[in-house]
């Protein structure tokens, strides 16, 4: 039998108990009103009533439901039809229905006739926001891996399990959506138990839309998850997991304790910084903000410190007593970007706006790297470091909701390399391998000695009669495959190694269709490699496009060059002018289309007609014009460009 986990290598298997069974009781407010109003004493809970734990799984397999169910069985919030997706609380989480921000709840539980603290940190599903879920593990003993019982396991839940097990945390598989017509929880159990040799009858079984044996799961967590190894006697050692900022509180740092206890007025050090606090506030997560007298280690809640700056909590530093230094937890890699766009403003007096906004944003979200940059054509910008392509649609969508503020998107690149072989060039760098964000600096051939492209290795789940297609269709994206297993008598798993190229831009859509929505898709980095590149221009009557410059694979430039003429020629509106659209690469042109000329009377409908009217209509045209781009003496409406990027194929 095959199995991905080595049954030695997986602690939780033989399900390890740490407290007594029995019935639980009734969900229960541990604090009374008065006793929340006057700030909760904390000390109630020893270290071993205390559960820190996630839920992770594939996108969509209900984690967000079932934090729902699990906060309401626990009393911390109200039944009702109001509450769906409590902990996805920005806007942009509630209009997609995604996660995108870990979130964190203290709930309270009796059982067994104790008293419980449970710690859940929702964590987002999809890939682009792995790097919040590893973030939230480190504060965590254990997870509750969600799978859907129709869908099974999926790309996610593998890499989300990969995650957990890496942290050596204790897994409980919890097998969701019972309810469906189609369900098959036994299959998925056995799915479970040989892609990660977890024993399927540790699976729970549930309904988290209907609430059907979602106590079992409580009741899992404390008797299946380790509480936190921690030494309250011992100073003060906190490690910030997440911070999130507040125009009148400054940072919001989530922490959990590890040692000692943090009150209001300690004076706290920064392991990273140096720079020493005033302890502000204390408080746990309920799933708002409940200050609290003190927290003790095993804890997880909030602190506030003026701290005027996320980058003065960063996300893995580690807090100490002033006085009483400790030695730092490892913290965490920082995240990777991979996707990089230039960001500017659609007019340049808007630039102030812009630059605060995304400064503010950047403080709730600090995965996003930001360097300043600047254009000819485009003016003073920034260019802007991404996780993936929906985390920048995302940033995107929240800086037009949160800050209002619309911004001209440049075409997005994965961050290339060049060894430089130009003596002078190497003198300007002062390097000789340089990393290219972007494209409009790409050095040429001539002065490189090669280039090289960022690889990721991708996982593929799929019902095994899409294999061929998908097959071809990683062939198509110069991928090479390097594994092939199956995960039951219907399902397989690939496993390629990709150019991140390749995939940034619409293969997961690609997939999606061709396998009827079936296959699921995952990735991690996995280095560079060298290329043939080139870098390609798109021209419209001879005069170049700063937002469409593109990198590409020299065997893909007539392709793409071809396919963004096409939908270019598609989005321009006609002029008084014919427009050429051209893709060059130096001075070769590729590809070719022509918007013929054309005038637009917009007074033709009202001819001999009244004077207001055609007032109107000229006004409504000018107020048009303002949205419009120039190039040369061409008027682009900018979401023509947006169309183009957003639907720029890779073929
Ligand atoms: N029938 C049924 N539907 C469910 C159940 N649990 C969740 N759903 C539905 O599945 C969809 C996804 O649920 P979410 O809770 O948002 O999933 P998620 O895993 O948090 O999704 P992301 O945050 O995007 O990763 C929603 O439409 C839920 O109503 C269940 O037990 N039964």
């Amino acid at each position: 039998m095959w199995a991905l986990v080595g049954r030695a290598l997986a602690p939780w298997a033989a399900g390890a108990r740490h407290a007594a069974a029995s019935e639980p009781r009734a969900a229960c407010r541990l604090f009374s009103a008065a006793e929340l109003k006057e700030k909760p004493d904390m000390s109630r809970f020893p270290v071993e009533d205390i559960r820190n734990f996630s839920i992770i799984a594939h996108v969509d397999h209900g984690k967000s439901t079932l934090a729902d169910r699990l906060l309401e069985l626990t009393g911390t919030i109200d039944k009702t039809k109001k509450n769906k997706q409590v902990l996805d609380k920005l806007q942009v989480e509630r209009e997609r229905g995604i996660t995108v921000k870990a979130q964190t709840a203290s709930l309270f539980y009796s059982f067994g006739g104790k008293q419980y603290l449970l710690n859940l940190i929702d964590t987002p599903g999809h890939v682009d926001f792995s790097y919040e879920v590893s973030r939230s593990l480190s504060a965590c003993q254990g997870v509750l891996l969600v799978v859907d019982a129709n869908e099974g396991i999926q790309a996610q839940t593998v890499a989300n399990f990969f995650l957990a097990f890496e942290a050596q945390l204790s897994v409980i598989p919890v097998i969701n959506k019972i309810d469906l017509k189609n369900a098959d929880p036994e299959r998925v159990g056995k799915q479970i138990e040989k892609v990660f040799d977890i024993p399927s009858e540790e699976c729970i079984k549930i309904s988290a839309k209907l609430g059907t044996n979602v106590d079992s799961v409580l009741q899992a967590v404390i008797e299946r998850i380790p509480p936190p190894k921690v030494h309250r006697e011992n100073p003060l050692k906190a490690l910030v997991f997440d911070s999130t900022f507040d125009q009148y509180r400054g940072v919001i740092a989530n922490i959990a304790l590890f040692d000692g206890v943090v009150s209001k007025g300690d004076k706290i050090v920064s392991a990273h910084t140096k720079k020493a606090y005033e302890v502000n506030e204390v408080g746990i997560l309920n799933p708002n903000e409940q200050p609290t007298h003190k927290l003790y280690a095993g804890q997880v809640g909030f602190l506030i410190a003026g701290m005027k700056d996320v980058t003065e909590a960063q996300i893995g530093d580690t807090l100490h007593l002033h006085n009483h230094p400790v030695e730092p937890l490892p913290g965490f890699k920082s995240a990777k970007p991979m996707v990089f766009a230039g960001v500017y403003p659609i007019d340049q007096s808007e630039y102030n706006n812009l630059k605060s906004a995304i400064e503010k944003l950047t403080l709730n979200d600090s995965s996003v790297t930001v360097h300043r940059d600047s254009s000819l054509a485009l003016g003073a910008g920034w260019r802007l470091g991404f996780l993936g392509l929906l985390h920048m649609e995302v940033f995107n969508q929240r800086l037009e909701q949160e800050y209002n503020a619309s911004v001209i998107l440049t075409t997005p690149t994965v961050p290339y390399k060049a060894v430089l072989s130009s003596a002078k060039l190497i003198k300007e760098y002062k390097e000789k391998e340089i990393t290219i964000i972007n494209p409009a600096q790409f050095p040429e051939k001539s002065k490189v000695t090669e280039y090289l492209e960022p690889v990721v290795l991708g996982t593929v789940i799929t019902p095994t009669e899409y294999t061929g297609k998908i097959m071809a269709l990683c062939q198509a994206r110069r991928a090479i495959q390097k594994n092939m297993t199956f995960i039951d008598e219907n399902r397989v798993m690939l496993k390629y190694l990709f150019p991140l190229n390749e995939i940034v831009v619409d293969f997961y859509d690609s997939l999606k269709s061709l396998s009827s929505g079936y296959a699921s898709f995952d990735y991690e980095d996995a280095g560079y490699q060298a290329a043939e590149l080139v870098k390609m221009d798109i021209l419209l009557n001879g005069n170049m496009v700063e937002e469409l410059v593109t990198v590409v694979h020299r065997e893909k430039a007539y392709t793409v060059g071809k396919s963004i003429c096409e939908r270019l020629k598609e989005s321009l509106p006609r002029q008084l002018y014919e427009i050429a659209i051209q893709a060059a690469v130096g001075s070769k042109v590729i590809a070719r289309e022509t918007v013929k000329a054309y005038r637009k009377n917009v007074l033709a409908k009202c001819y001999g007609g009244d004077i207001t009217r055609k007032m109107k209509l000229l006004k409504r045209q000018s107020e048009g014009k303002k949205k419009l781009r120039k190039i040369g003496n061409i008027e682009i409406p900018k979401d023509a460009f947006i169309k183009v990027l957003k639907t720029q194929p890779n073929k």
